[in-house]
């Protein structure tokens, strides 16, 4: 087995793993976590894609999906943000002192750029090696969603847009609509990807919907941002997601939920909508 158990916990009826492994597309260990549901299955997929400063652990403790995930039937896997490991003067894993970049920032692309390259491969390591691995090793039907939270929530639409024969349905909590046009993504961009806004452009929700990616691959997709969220002018800008989708057509149901901020208690609230969102997507 591929997959080494670190912790397991019973909930809701179904089994909780603390998982690690090596990871091909990364060069590191990786961590995750993985929820299975009591009963024989096999059950569909939701993948989990958490925001900055995060490892599988802030959704797993705090999210509280697991009793929606119980009732519905679905495998969640809440995989870590970035490669993880000690950075050794270009010998290591690379790393930087802010929070919004390096380990824990992981932005779910395959960077292109030093020191960043070798490892930061996050788009390949989610849409290739993890869901293999997780297909391998759980009792899955073989389809699945995915969701995310901040620039999980831009993981999560991006990666649905950029592959949208991987998933039958994507929503996301205060993502980051528009990584080309805020602070964060120019960041990580630049970083990771280089100067060429052409490439940015490829990674991008709101440019991507506009370009007609995945056109018609999504009947729906699902969004709540709290209006109370401190990121949610500068960093996340939902009205560029909704003019995106009105443009190219795209359903859109973009959810404000008056007073809430950004942290788990907002996620909390609403994730029961989103494991029966994509719930009712999977069957069948
Ligand atoms: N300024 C904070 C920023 C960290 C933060 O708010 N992280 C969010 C995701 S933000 C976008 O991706 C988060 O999910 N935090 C973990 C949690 O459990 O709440 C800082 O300095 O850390």
């Amino acid at each position: 087995m591929t997959l080494q158990t670190t912790k397991t916990h019973i909930v809701h009826g179904g089994t909780l793993r603390y998982l690690k492994h090596d990871s091909a597309a990364t060069g590191t260990p990786m961590t995750l976590s993985v929820f299975v549901p009591g009963g024989e299955g096999p059950f569909a997929v939701l993948i989990w894609l958490s925001g900055l400063t995060c490892t599988e652990d802030n959704f797993t403790t705090k999210a509280g999906a697991y009793r929606a995930a119980a009732e519905h039937g679905l495998i969640i896997v809440a995989p870590d943000t970035s490669p993880r490991g000690p950075d050794l003067e270009g010998r290591g894993v690379a790393d930087d002192p802010a929070y919004d970049l390096g380990q824990g920032a992981g932005f779910y692309v395959d960077a292109t750029q030093a020191p960043w390259a070798p490892h930061f491969r996050m788009e390949t390591y989610v849409t290739d090696e993890l869901i293999g691995l997780i297909d391998a090793e759980f009792p899955t039907t073989g389809v699945r969603s995915i969701s995310g939270h901040s620039m999980g929530g831009h993981g999560a639409l991006t990666l649905a847009l950029r592959h949208p024969d991987l998933f039958r349905s994507v929503s996301a909590f205060a993502p980051i609509c528009s990584p080309t046009r805020c602070p964060w993504g120019e960041k990580a961009f630049t970083a990771y990807l280089g100067e060429d806004r052409a490439e940015w452009d490829r990674h991008d929700a709101a440019r991507l919907i506009e370009a007609g990616a995945a056109r018609g691959a999504y009947d729906d997709i699902l969004v709540d941002q709290g209006d109370a969220d401190s990121f949610l002018t500068d960093q996340l800008k939902p009205e560029l997601l909704r003019a995106a989708a009105e443009t190219a057509g795209q359903g859109l149901t973009l959810r404000m939920q008056p007073g809430y901020d950004h942290s788990y208690f907002f996620m909390t609230s609403f994730i029961a909508d989103h494991v029966a969102f994509h719930a009712a997507r999977l069957r069948g």
